[in-house]
């Protein structure tokens, strides 16, 4: 049998800009049809750490392969194998979508024909309208179209969503996983977990450079979930330590929170029956990858005092 082909193997990556280390010997790697998914606060070293998979940064140390290639050594080859997403286009205000994506596909030697793309990413209507006329959503689909003009074997979305409304959010998620479908591999840098939790098979949640987790949406939420929290109130005092599946009760007054896992409430609810009690606006709910989040990546200073600008472009 042999191993499923790993499109990207980062191993023991290392990037430092003057003291301020951003990333701190990451390794992960992505399987081929993946949407691979780098979760984390602002200022984490997620979009180094795709930098420096694209080649457009050197790492300290460490090493990288996309499909085998490295991205410092292998740069024209690798062009011709990655999309990626740039997070702030470049493009000039007067040039259109459709001369844009024309002009993106002459850099390649098998490229996705622009007109489908445009199809694809319901910019049609917008193909001859210049770039500084689009509006945010229609800029980030084409700025999507170009990262997969070059019809990529891996695709690298930095901050798919930001700036879209509810209704393009969900568009583009759908999107994604459609080219996915087409046997696209994504790597796609995001901090919204719900991104994260509808799109990513996999996620690698990175806090101050270094991976805190790695694993599916449902694994990372199990890792620190407590699992469910009831709330409710009862009409006089009650004790409910030592049930099944219950981990913690507070009470205050008529009011009770307690916290465990899915077996507490039939618990609870039992238990107040046998006390000739009912819980009153019982509320359920259920911890998230949001909470798992949160408890990954507890705030820590250092995260907070980031000066990129003094030296940027001295330490690509
Ligand atoms: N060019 C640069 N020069 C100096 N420091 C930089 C540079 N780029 C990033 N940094 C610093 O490196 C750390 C990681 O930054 P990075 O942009 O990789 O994080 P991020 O997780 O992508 O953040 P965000 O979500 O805000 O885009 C931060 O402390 C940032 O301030």
């Amino acid at each position: 049998m042999t191993a499923t082909p790993k499109v990207l193997e980062v191993t023991n990556l290392h990037k430092r800009y003057g003291e301020r280390v951003a990333v701190e010997d990451v390794t992960f790697s992505v399987e081929r049809g993946e949407i691979f998914g780098i979760l984390g606060r602002n200022g984490a070293g997620k979009t180094t750490t795709v930098e420096c998979v694209g080649g457009l940064r050197t790492p300290d140390r460490g090493d990288i392969r996309v499909l085998g290639l490295d991205p410092q050594r292998d740069r024209e080859r690798l062009r011709r194998i990655l999309g990626m997403q740039l997070q702030e286009s470049s493009l000039q205000d007067r040039i259109t979508a459709g001369e844009a994506l024309h002009l993106f596909a002459s850099f390649y030697p098998n490229p996705a024909r622009p007109e489908q793309l445009l199809d694809d990413l319901g910019l049609t209507g917008s193909a001859n309208t210049a770039y500084a006329k689009l509006s945010g959503g229609q800029k980030q689909r084409l700025s999507i179209a170009l990262a997969l003009v070059g019809n990529p074997r891996l695709a690298i979305l930095d901050e798919l969503t930001t700036g879209l409304d509810p209704q393009a959010r969900r568009d583009t998620w759908q999107l994604i996983s459609d080219i996915r479908d087409r046997g696209v591999t994504i790597l796609l840098v995001t901090h919204f977990m719900d991104e994260a939790e509808r799109l990513c098979d996999r996620v690698a949640v990175i806090h101050d450079g270094r991976i805190a987790a790695l694993d599916t949406p449902a694994g990372l939420t199990a890792l620190v979930a407590t699992g469910q929290v009831l709330t409710f109130r009862v009409a006089r005092p009650v004790t409910l330590d030592g049930l099944p599946g219950v981990s913690d009760v507070a009470v205050d007054g008529e009011h009770v929170t307690v916290r465990g896992t899915e077996e507490a409430l039939p618990a609870v609810v039992a238990e107040l029956s046998r006390q000739g009690l009912a819980p009153l606006g019982l509320r359920v709910e259920q911890s998230t990858l949001d909470d798992a989040f949160v408890q990954l990546t507890a705030v820590s200073a250092s995260t907070e005092t980031a000066t990129p600008d003094a030296i940027d472009g001295a330490n690509r």
